[in-house]
């Protein structure tokens, strides 16, 4: 389970997080959602070690075990991946390369290329393309992918459906439902309300770096005039 308590995190003096708390069960998808500028992406990459920003004070517990001070790469290692904002690709890396980066292509245990060209078949279509040749979608693809090769047991996704087309959307909620039949947890990091309350399990609003307001999704789908207010949806 990911335990983050009371956390503070921020860029030089300013401090963006401010006192968040949030958890995420095994297997549970938890949905972080905010306006734009409250928190959200500084939060995440946080957990993920990621710098800047620079964590000031509070927990970040994994497992019984504290993430704050591990580089990316340990906290890879112990099975946490992240499908960050803007999608971070190598333009001039292969699908396939991207994907192989940390696990051979001849790997059978866990996730292989084989299974990620299952549940993305555009991708495979596609795997002698470079990271810079690639659509809005098959980018989004290929970090989802990219971030399952690891074989993590919670994923950190920012706001994966940015930029993609409706059937698209779709296509990443059905995987998202089916990675949590798999036992995956996921933090997903949402701008789309509406795509967040179809695959949450449970709903974290953010804002000005502190949670203040959580609940079930069905609770938050029955209180959708806190949602709008808050989120600033019309
Ligand atoms: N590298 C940085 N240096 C300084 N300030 C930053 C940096 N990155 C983000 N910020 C500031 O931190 C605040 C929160 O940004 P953050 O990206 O965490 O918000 P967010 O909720 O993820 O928003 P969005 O949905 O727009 O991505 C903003 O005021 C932003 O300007």
């Amino acid at each position: 389970m990911l335990e983050v308590k009371d956390l503070h995190s921020g860029y030089g003096d300013a401090i963006v997080v401010r006192g968040a708390s949030l958890e995420v069960r095994p297997g549970e998808i938890v949905a972080l959602l905010g306006r734009n500028g409250m928190g959200k992406t500084t939060f995440i990459r946080s957990i993920m070690g990621l710098t800047p920003p620079q964590v000031r004070s509070g927990t970040i517990t994994w497992r019984s075990d504290s993430l704050i001070g591990l580089r990316p790469h340990d906290i890879a290692n112990r099975k946490i991946a992240i499908v960050p904002q803007g999608r971070r690709l190598f333009p001039s890396l292969t699908v396939t390369e991207h994907l192989t980066m940390l696990k051979s292509a001849r790997a059978k245990d866990g996730w292989t290329l084989d299974r990620i060209f299952g549940i993305f078949p555009r991708l495979a279509e596609r795997r002698y393309h470079r990271g810079g040749q690639l659509s809005g979608g098959e980018r989004g693809m290929l970090a989802v992918g990219r971030a399952l090769m690891i074989d993590p047991e919670l994923i950190l996704m920012d706001e994966p459906s940015e930029g993609l087309a409706p059937v698209m959307v779709q296509h990443l909620e059905s995987i998202i439902l089916d990675l949590r039949k798999e036992g995956l947890s996921v933090l997903l990091v949402e701008q789309n309300l509406y795509s967040a309350l179809a695959v949450a399990d449970r709903v974290y609003i953010m804002e000005t770096g502190q949670i203040v307001h959580h609940g079930t999704s069905q609770e938050m789908n029955e209180q959708t005039d806190v949602l709008f207010q808050r989120l600033g949806v019309h």
